[in-house]
């Protein structure tokens, strides 16, 4: 699977490679505003100026992008990105003196990420809504052989304001299950625990820099697995339900992920079975309560995480699990009070502040302001 996946997308790499057009953005699009910016370029929305069609134009500076890269990309976009919530790439790419170009589908509702942000706590019903969406999507790239690596919030587009369509985008990280790619650790819960090896080969390289070590270390290795992205989607879940990060990242030394951890440890002693009635997912919570960070969870919630946040890949759930877990609570009856009581209190502040402007302008009107 991962050499003949890996092989097809270079195959179709090099094929485009051949048809590359140089372009002036303004002579056939109105460029309409900036979409976002990420790490490798920036995302602008844009009409095709005779087709008439909205699009986002994804630009990559081409001093700090390979064209292959920047190929591998969209090509993935455009010949595996064929579900409804994965973000498919229109066939349109070009090069600017600056810039490589290509287009792709635009969310116009922003990202998850500014959801996240915006609102304290979101509804049960839509997070359920997303992770359905991305199960699905999650599951349909994996079945063509290749893993994203790199879900998070921001990388999640909304085709509407109340996530009924969200659409998994950047592909930039995305390669073939199977191939090997060094192990890069970074500070966020998304980065899954068995790269912490890498972490610690950092600090390693920082010890010997300081002690003015010359000598070379050796990289470290991993295999890309979808078990990557099963890891990803917990932490999303989390996320989506509280607002917050579970820890600061999936670390030995990290308080927070080292108590999940030990909860999880326990459970296999408490848990003797995985269940889907309710009734024995609460007796198990009751005798191994979760972490404190974990008190607004539901146990369903709780024995989906136990599906896909568990610290040994190996043993880690598929994306296509969530479904199972759908329908039911997802958040404590006393956690979905307190939102519903927070949210009705804000709808009558709303009406009061309206009610006072309308009132205002009643006001104004009687003594002939108008
Ligand atoms: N198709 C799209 N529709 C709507 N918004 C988009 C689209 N593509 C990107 N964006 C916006 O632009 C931002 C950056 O895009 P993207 O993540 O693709 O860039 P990147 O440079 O690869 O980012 P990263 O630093 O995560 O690797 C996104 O977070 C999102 O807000």
């Amino acid at each position: 699977m991962a050499v003949s996946a890996a092989q097809d997308l270079d195959e179709l790499c090099y094929l485009s490679a051949q048809s590359l057009n140089s372009l002036k953005v303004s002579e056939h699009y109105h460029v309409i505003k900036l979409l976002g910016e990420g790490s490798y370029g920036k995302v602008m929305l844009a009409v095709h100026k005779k087709r008439g069609s909205p699009m986002a134009l994804k630009f990559f500076p081409r001093e700090s992008t390979t064209l292959v890269s920047f190929l591998r990309e969209y090509n993935l976009s455009l010949s595996y990105c064929t579900h409804p919530s994965l973000t498919r790439a229109l066939g349109i790419f070009f090069s600017t003196p600056d810039y490589y170009v290509f287009a792709q589908q635009a969310g116009l509702y922003g990202d998850l990420y500014s959801v996240i942000v915006s609102e304290v706590g979101m509804e049960e019903e839509r997070i359920q809504r997303v992770m359905a969406q991305l199960s699905g999507a999650v599951t349909h790239l994996h079945s063509l052989g290749f893993v994203h690596r790199d879900i998070k919030p921001e990388n999640i587009f909304l085709c509407d304001s109340q996530c009924r369509w969200v659409k998994l985008g950047d592909f930039g990280l995305a390669r073939a299950i199977g191939s090997t790619v060094r192990a890069v650790w970074y500070e966020s819960p998304f980065c899954t625990p068995e790269v912490e090896p890498a972490k610690e080969a950092d600090k390693e390289w920082e010890r010997r820099q300081a002690a003015g070590i010359e000598e070379e270390m050796e990289d470290i290795w991993i295999t890309v697995e979808p078990c990557i992205d099963s890891w990803a989607l917990g932490v999303l879940t989390y996320c989506l339900l509280t607002g917050c990060f579970p820890w600061e990242e999936s670390t030995s030394d990290d308080r927070g992920y080292r108590r999940y951890k030990d909860w999880f440890e326990a459970g296999k002693e408490f848990n003797h079975a995985k269940t889907d009635c309710y009734s024995t997912m609460e007796a198990q919570h009751r005798d191994n309560p979760p972490p404190s960070q974990f008190s607004s969870i539901s146990p369903l919630a709780m024995a989906l995480f136990k599906e896909l946040l568990v610290p040994e890949p190996k043993q880690r759930g598929s994306p296509e699990e969530i479904l199972s877990y759908l329908g039911g609570p997802w958040l404590m009856d006393s956690e979905r009070d307190q939102r519903r009581r927070a949210e009705e209190a804000q709808k009558e502040a709303s009406k009061i502040r309206e009610t006072g402007v309308m009132e205002g302008e009643l006001l104004r009107e009687g003594k002939g302001e108008r």
